[in-house]
């Protein structure tokens, strides 16, 4: 296997815990704990993504070396690992949830690749660390798939996130109470190893803002300025004020992105969101199937509904306004802030506007268009209509023959399409005359459209089809969707039952169309 080059700035640049212990406990004036993972029983490689891989300098010849199911299975270093657990807090369905931190995420090290780019790696399951609370500190094998797959489904989406280079089954078992219904039982544990340039989340910057530990804050501030944003230039305020308004920026476009594709993160608590803009911790996520802003993957906030598809805006902004707060000592200037959140909102209304006008294939969005982009909403509600093959069929009305029959397969429940046949109809008339105005031949427009409009998406059924082979012995799945949802904008046709809606079966199905936190 080919070394990896480690330069371990986050511990070797900011301040870490005297102790040595693992116990759970309060951790102060630190940002991180040394912590070694916990040793697991069999671990065996059941994936790798490629891709990342050779991010870090690897082929397949590397990752099939047997050492890699023991160091990403937590049993081994490579030479240069300072393993560590990250101290950080956050709000929590909006209360602020005191010192949280990696209870169950050990990053390994940063590497740095021969490209100069740095790249971190973290163990999610490796056991206990100080962060752990009353928890063991390892994963189960549904939800570990998940994020193997919805990582690198996201990358190939073309939506900032982090990434994930194996999944690896431990060979221990995990108890879990996978409903919160009072029935734990045993589950095989597993352990991806993620990957990104940096794991530091908002709620880093708010535990030492809230014990008021300016000091800390301020050195975490500008260590992320100087590590991850090197191309801010000026004065330390300077660079501070306009490291805000960059990290607001790239906040909207990673949520217009989920918006594009119909991504529901789940769990938008200040404590999963990336400093980097990057989508963070894939636990009770979802994709929408028939279109529902209300819809909700995460069973703990059925009735609360504070993570729905269509709340993922607004809720971006409120955890902006968190990071703000914690900011404020620092930054002092509340226009400096202001001017950041207004930056979020005006980026996100700009992409996802060009993104609108994307997914309908028309080249830019005016506001006389509100309406009829709106009743097309209402009428992918009202009908049950699947969002991700509403768009790509779309793609295949003509100018000359119209016919709404090209839609058929992306309704869940035809007699609702029947009984709303005229407001369709009328609805199609109203969009074959927009797109008259723009002048595009059916071939442009098609190309167009199928470039923002995937064919693949990890449907939530999906996933726990592999996940239930997975777990009697089959990787297969895994490797097969995978695959397909590396080019998630193709045809692929040897891949087409993976773009099929959600059969029936799934619609109440735990793990299809519901997720509670347990993982
Ligand atoms: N130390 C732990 N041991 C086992 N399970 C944990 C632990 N910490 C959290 N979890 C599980 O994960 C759920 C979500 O926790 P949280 O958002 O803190 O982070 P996470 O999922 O562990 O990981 P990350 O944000 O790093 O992706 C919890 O409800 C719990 O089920
Ligand atoms: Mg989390």
């Amino acid at each position: 296997m080919r070394p990896l080059t480690f330069d371990n700035r986050f511990v070797r640049e900011l301040p870490g815990d005297t102790d040595n212990v693992k116990l759970s406990r309060q951790v102060y004036d630190a940002l991180w704990s040394s912590v070694t993972p916990t040793p697991v029983a069999d671990p065996r490689l059941l994936a790798y993504s490629p891709e990342v891989a050779a991010l870090l300098g690897w082929q397949a010849e590397d990752m099939n070396d047997p050492r890699i199911a023991q160091i990403f299975g937590g049993n081994a270093l490579l030479e240069g690992m300072q393993p560590y657990a990250a101290c950080y807090g956050g709000h929590q369905f909006g209360g602020w949830a005191g010192q949280l931190g990696d209870g169950r995420a050990i990053s390994l090290g940063e590497s740095v690749n021969a490209a100069g780019q740095r790249w971190e790696l973290q163990l999610k399951g490796a056991g206990q660390t100080p962060y752990s609370r009353r928890a063991d500190g390892r994963a189960v094998l549904r939800s570990s798939v998940r994020e193997f797959l919805c990582s690198e489904a996201m990358f190939h989406l073309g939506i900032p996130t982090t990434r994930a280079l194996s999944l690896v089954m431990t060979g221990d078992k995990v108890m879990r109470d996978m409903l919160y219904d009072g029935n734990p039982a045993l589950e095989p544990g597993a352990i991806v190893c993620r990957v990104a340039p940096s794991f530091i989340r908002f709620g880093n910057f708010e535990l030492p803002a809230q014990r008021g530990d300016l000091g800390l804050l301020a050195q975490l501030v500008d260590f992320t300025i100087a590590r991850d944003y090197p191309e801010l230039q000026g004065d330390t305020a300077s660079k501070r004020a306009q490291w805000f308004v960059e990290v607001c920026r790239r906040t909207a476009i990673m949520i217009a992105h989920w918006m594009r594709v119909g991504f529901v993160h789940g769990v938008m608590n200040t404590d999963n969101m990336s400093i980097l803009g990057l989508t963070i911790d894939y636990g009770p996520y979802g994709w929408l199937e028939d279109y529902d802003p209300m819809w909700t993957p995460n069973t703990t906030d059925e009735h609360g509904k504070r993570y729905t598809y269509g709340q993922q805006p607004y809720i971006g902004h409120w955890n902006l306004a968190r990071l703000s707060d914690a900011l404020m000592p620092l930054i002092k200037d509340s226009s400096i802030l202001q001017a950041g959140l207004q930056a979020y909102a005006d980026t996100y209304t700009e992409t996802f506007g060009e993104m609108l006008a994307a997914k309908f294939g028309i080249v830019t969005l005016s506001d006389a268009d509100a309406p009829w982009i709106n009743q097309a909403f209402e009428l992918l509600h009202k009908s049950e209509v699947d969002m991700t093959l509403f768009f790509r069929e779309l793609a295949e009305i003509e100018l000359e023959r119209p016919d709404l029959a090209v839609l058929n397969s992306a309704f869940y429940r035809p007699e609702l399409f029947a009984q709303q046949r005229g407001t369709w109809e009328a609805w199609l008339q109203l969009y074959v005359a927009r797109l008259q105005q723009d002048g595009l031949s059916d071939q442009t427009r098609r190309t167009r459209m199928n470039a923002v409009n995937p064919r693949f998406v990890l449907r939530n059924y999906l996933a726990q089809q592999a996940i239930d082979a997975a777990t009697e012995g089959d990787n297969s799945q895994i490797l097969a969707l995978l695959d397909a949802l590396r080019h998630p904008y193709d045809e692929q046709t040897a891949y087409a039952h993976f773009a099929e809606k959600r059969p029936e079966w799934a619609r109440h199905k735990a793990g299809c169309s519901m997720l509670s936190c347990s993982s």
